[in-house]
């Protein structure tokens, strides 16, 4: 959450002359409502679930750099999906680079909300840090570096696989 997926895609996709989904756009278009209201209105299961109706969808497309959010790792089957489908790249920042952009963006992300910010990120990377390491084809460390750049080091992973 918040290392960079929705900045840099749009950077990646334009320099391989591909299309680009965000898949919390995509969700929340297929829902009709932010995230942060289906949240509450309806739950994270069901959030859960439109996420994973939503990769499917995107799953079998050529030539898409997807965006998905953070927690599209939690689903089994969305990992065997990622794994299969996907060459993933897993944007690794520290805990401290997430909670300083992310300061003034928590109240869209509702599992952000009412915790120590790097704490609660903290928490959120340690539970999610065995999925990403199962599903990611590359590692980009991100901390320092711009979109641009961090764009081109996928490339050139993409070129060598
Ligand atoms: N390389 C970068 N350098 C500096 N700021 C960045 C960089 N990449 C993203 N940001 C900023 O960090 C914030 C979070 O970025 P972004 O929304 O792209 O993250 P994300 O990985 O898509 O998060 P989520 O998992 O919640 O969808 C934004 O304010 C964005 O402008
Ligand atoms: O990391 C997560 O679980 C999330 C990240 C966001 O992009 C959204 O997909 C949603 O707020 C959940
Ligand atoms: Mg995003």
């Amino acid at each position: 959450m918040g290392c960079g997926k929705s900045t840099v895609g749009p950077v990646l996709a334009r320099r391989l002359g591909y299309g680009f989904v965000d898949l919390d756009s995509d969700i929340q278009a297929t829902a009709g409502r932010t995230i942060p209201e289906i949240f509450q209105l309806d739950g994270e299961a069901a959030f859960r679930a439109l996420e994973s109706a939503c990769l499917a969808r995107c799953a079998y497309q050529s030539r898409l750099v997807l965006a998905p959010g953070g927690g599209v790792v939690i689903a089994v089957e969305n990992r065997r999906l990622l794994r299969n489908q996907f060459h993933v790249v897993y944007l690794r920042a520290c805990p401290a680079t997430i909670a300083e952009r992310l300061r003034g963006e928590a109240e869209h992300r509702p599992l952000l909300r009412g915790h120590s910010l790097e704490e609660r990120i903290e928490r959120l990377m340690t539970e999610r840090a065995a999925f990403y390491d199962e599903v990611a084809s590359q590692i980009v460390d991100v901390d320092g570096k711009s979109p641009e750049a961090i764009a081109e080091e996928i490339a050139c992973g993409l070129k060598s696989t």
